[in-house]
């Protein structure tokens, strides 16, 4: 559970992980620019981000594994940046799994359970507890290779969690695992995760994934954090064209600012737009638009102010329908039901009439 919002009364709560001013080169390659982030306890925040944007950097750099080359690291308010990772009170799940292929599950699970603090039956008690945990506790006899991918994963999570750590870390957990089970076992993480209140960190490359199971999301491009939100607010308020185009899937338009003010011409087209700066006429803008947000109609219905647009796919995914289109030289996407998709007649070649909402258009000055 997070813990109850700030009321303003007595001392802000401290984060549980806070990193200031992380930088990391790579001889003259800069893989991470003076990262800031502070992460609340018991809080799920995502690292999200294109290959190669320095997730696993910054990842490794919080682990202890591959220090930062500036900045700091704090951890319930002590500075660890120097610290080896044993010493750092977390616990990691790689996307390999990286279990002891001679070791059985429970010898696995129990693997770092040694010293004064674990004598053997604490210890056996508490593999046996984690094993229950993550629903494997009828496979503790058997070796790492007789269990699937989901199995496995399993129980390197149960490892990473043995010794109560203060920060779980997760580095692409899910990826190499068959779909069916990701989808399931990224709920299951999830669930795992707020009833022990575990702060986590969690590395993917999959906005679904992050969008779906996280507190907060951190979005990452090219070394840099490019938005921290929860995920309605990088969903509906994506902070630049990066984030509006990685995150979520969009209709992406290229138009100029035309007159009178919140009027957009793109291509032979002319948009509504209501932006939340001013913009200048003649400025090129980028606009973003939800699928959800296109609104499709027959071509005898057409609103004023609609598009004609020719159907070129239609993809059914159950609940809702994704239909692609072209205005040219917009591509626009939707999606609908199939009870709508049905009622427009909206197969490959149908030309429909697309509105696309003013209050829905998200806009930016094209910087590039
Ligand atoms: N040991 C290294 N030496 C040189 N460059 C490195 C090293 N490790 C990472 N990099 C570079 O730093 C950048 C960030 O890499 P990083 O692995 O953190 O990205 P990522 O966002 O985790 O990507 P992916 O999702 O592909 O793992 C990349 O350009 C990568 O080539």
């Amino acid at each position: 559970m997070l813990p109850e919002r700030y009321s303003g009364y007595g001392p802000p709560p401290a984060p549980h992980l806070e990193l200031r001013d992380i930088g990391k080169q790579f001889g003259s390659f800069v893989a991470l620019h003076r990262i800031n982030l502070a992460v609340q306890a018991g809080e799920l925040v995502t690292l999200l981000g294109p290959s190669g944007c320095g997730k696993t950097t910054l990842l490794r750099a919080i682990a202890g594994l591959d220090p930062p080359s500036s900045g700091r690291i704090l951890m319930a308010g002590r500075d660890v940046t120097e610290l080896p990772p044993a010493a750092r009170d977390i616990g990691i799940v790689f996307q390999s799994y990286a279990l002891f292929p001679n070791l059985t599950v429970a010898q696995n699970v129990s693997y770092g359970l040694r010293g004064p603090a674990w004598p053997k039956v604490r210890a056996r008690e508490r593999t046996a507890e984690l094993l229950a945990l993550v629903g494997l506790a009828d496979q503790a006899a058997k070796h790492p290779g007789a269990l699937s991918g989901g199995q496995q994963q399993r129980v390197a999570l149960a490892r990473a969690l043995a010794r109560e750590p203060g920060l779980l870390l997760l580095d692409e957990p899910l990826s190499a695992i068959d779909p069916l089970v990701r989808d399931h076992l990224r709920q299951e993480i999830r669930s795992l995760q707020q009833r022990l209140g575990v702060t986590t960190l969690l590395v993917t490359h999959d906005q679904e994934e992050a969008l779906g199971i996280s507190d907060r999301v951190v979005v990452m491009s090219r070394g840099r954090i490019a938005q921290v939100g929860t995920p309605a607010e990088i969903y509906d308020s994506p902070a630049d064209p990066f984030v509006a185009g990685f995150v979520g899937r969009a209709s992406r338009i290229e138009a100029v600012v035309d007159s009178p003010p919140g009027m957009l011409q793109a291509g032979p087209h002319r948009l509504m737009a209501e932006a939340a700066r001013p913009l200048l006429f003649g400025t090129r803008v980028l606009c973003f638009l939800r699928p959800e947000h296109l609104r499709l109609h027959k071509r005898d219905a057409a609103p004023a102010g609609s598009l004609p647009a020719m159907v070129t796919g239609v993809e059914f995914l159950g609940p809702i329908c994704r239909i692609a289109l072209e205005a040219r030289p917009l591509r626009l996407l939707a999606t609908v039901t199939p009870e709508v998709l049905a009622s427009l007649e909206a197969q490959p070649g149908a030309t429909l009439a697309a509105s696309l909402p003013a209050e829905h258009l998200m806009v930016f000055p094209d910087e590039i």
